[in-house]
């Protein structure tokens, strides 16, 4: 572990970016132009009077170099600063703002300003994250809906008779209404909450029974995408759990299409007039609940810093204060590795002695722990005995489902950085006698022991569940 000295913030990386780097995971600017644009402006606004300057003075020189053939661009090289001169001390020749503009670099200096990412990184100020309120973030991740399903009605049957030349009198030829469509939830892996789940439904309807025995069209289906792990509960019970991708339930039958008047033809009755409506769908009021099934969940009482810490890993932005409960419902982030592999991390609301029996949040956010494959314990270490919290925990865990405290977990010491925190972190290891990871969320320090032990704790649950023949969870 690097030493965590009382540094914060002057100078620093901030912690998302030095835990980025520390791993070479992606690197964090796909697009380019969006990071791109505040750092070039920026120094080319500080450096706006000096170039107008050089602008200026390169436009007369190239608009003198028409009249004065090649003698002035010997005497702008004279002039120019030497970082601006090409090979063996002279100006290449080309349009001198093209010049000023270039991003190569001449004689290995770096170029008045870049116009790559690349480039850009090494001078722009690191960008902070956005602070969002936690109410706008509630738009984001979703994790229970109520909504109401009606399945599509059948259509009515139809009622006709047939007549042609030479057959006046051909029968009754009213086609069957066609069925209603059911409204049926899909577990789809792309889906990761329940945010664009609407509140109301309607299934498409069947067509009307037509004549010469056509019978309607039947509605088709609608499929609405919930993310893996979706729980499907009616008046409290629960009906269904999709936990594979591309499970599906049925939430809303179709009713069934209408009969036609050719259907009750028969021997007592040769021409029926009889044809029935198409029946109604199927209408159910249902609550749906996310479980998350994030690899890794972040569990610790209030300000322990869990979601400080997972906008230091990701690039989630859970909202942060120095008051207790600032998170109110669960986030997930994503750690990226360079090799592609992607950690789902969950950010749950702080949890208290007590939590089982309703306490603070109560124990209404566990449920996205439930089906984490490993447990992230966050211990503030700067309060006072810390593996008190930890036990605690362990506790409420236990409470709410047994068994669920054994899972592979490891204890992270946060707030590394404070004086308290370093007096305190010896007596943590000596209590609880298992590995801690001590870091600080805030400045960055030690992030990579943690990225790498996440990466091992994932990489032995996909061998886990491949040596069971079963596909690891991937997000
Ligand atoms: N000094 C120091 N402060 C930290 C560190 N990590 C988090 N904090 C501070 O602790 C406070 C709480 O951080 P949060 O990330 O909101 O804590 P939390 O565990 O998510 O809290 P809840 O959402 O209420 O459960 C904030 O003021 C953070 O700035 C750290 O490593 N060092
Ligand atoms: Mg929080």
């Amino acid at each position: 572990m690097r030493g965590g000295g009382a540094r914060p913030g002057a100078g620093r990386l901030p912690a998302a970016e030095r835990g980025a780097a520390a791993l070479r995971l992606r690197p964090g600017c796909p697009g380019g132009c969006q990071r791109l644009a505040e750092p070039c402006w920026a120094v080319l606004s500080r450096r706006l009077p000096a170039l107008c300057g050089a602008v200026l003075g390169l436009a007369v020189l190239s608009a003198a170099s028409t009249v004065l053939g090649r003698a002035v661009p010997a005497a702008a090289n004279a002039m120019l600063p030497p970082c601006w001169a090409g090979p063996g001390g002279r100006l290449p020749w080309r349009p001198a703002l093209l010049l000023l503009l270039s991003p190569v670099p001449v004689r290995g200096r770096q170029p008045t300003f870049s116009t790559t990412c690349v480039r850009c990184s090494k001078n722009r100020r690191l960008r902070q994250k956005r602070v969002i309120s936690e109410r706008k973030l509630t738009r984001y991740f979703v994790d229970h809906r109520k909504v109401r399903v009606v399945g599509g009605r059948g259509g009515g049957g139809g009622y006709s008779f047939s007549s042609e030349p030479r057959k006046v009198f051909g029968g009754p030829d009213g086609g069957n209404g066609g069925d209603g469509g059911h409204v049926i939830l899909k577990a789809d892996q792309q889906m990761k909450s329940l945010s664009s789940v609407l509140p109301f439904y309607q299934g498409f309807h069947g067509e009307r029974g037509g004549t010469k025995n056509c019978y309607g069209a039947n509605g088709a289906y609608m499929y609405v995408k919930v993310p893996v792990g979706t729980l499907i509960k009616e008046d409290g019970k629960v009906v269904a759990d999709l936990t594979q991708h591309g499970q599906e339930y049925v939430a809303a039958y179709g009713g069934a299409g209408g009969k036609g008047n050719r259907f009750f033809l028969s021997n007592e009755n040769r021409a029926p007039t009889l044809f029935t409506p198409g029946e109604p769908g199927q209408e159910r009021v249902l609550h749906l609940e996310l479980k998350t099934t994030a690899h890794a969940g972040l569990v610790g009482f209030p300000n322990a810093g869990k979601s400080s810490l997972l906008r230091a890993i990701s690039s989630a932005k859970p909202a942060v204060a120095a008051y207790p409960f600032t998170t109110l419902n669960a986030h997930v982030g994503v750690v990226r590795y360079q090799d592609y592999e992607q950690v789902a991390v969950a950010d749950i609301p702080g949890l208290i002695k007590g939590a089982h029996q309703n306490r603070g949040l109560g124990i209404a956010f566990l449920r996205h722990i439930e089906r984490c494959r490993f447990l992230l314990y966050v211990v503030d270490l700067s309060v006072s005995q810390p593996w008190i919290q930890l036990q605690d925990l362990k506790y409420e865990l236990e409470q709410y489902k047994k068994g669920l405290s054994e899972r592979p977990c490891v204890v992270i010491g946060n707030k590394i950085d404070l004086a308290q925190s370093r007096i305190n972190l010896p007596l943590l290891k000596e209590q609880i006698g298992e590995r801690v990871i001590a870091l600080s969320a805030l400045t960055g320090d030690n992030l990579e022991e943690l990225l790498l032990h996440l990466r091992e704790l994932y990489d032995t649950y996909v061998r886990t569940e491949q040596s069971r023949g079963q596909s690891p969870v991937k997000w």
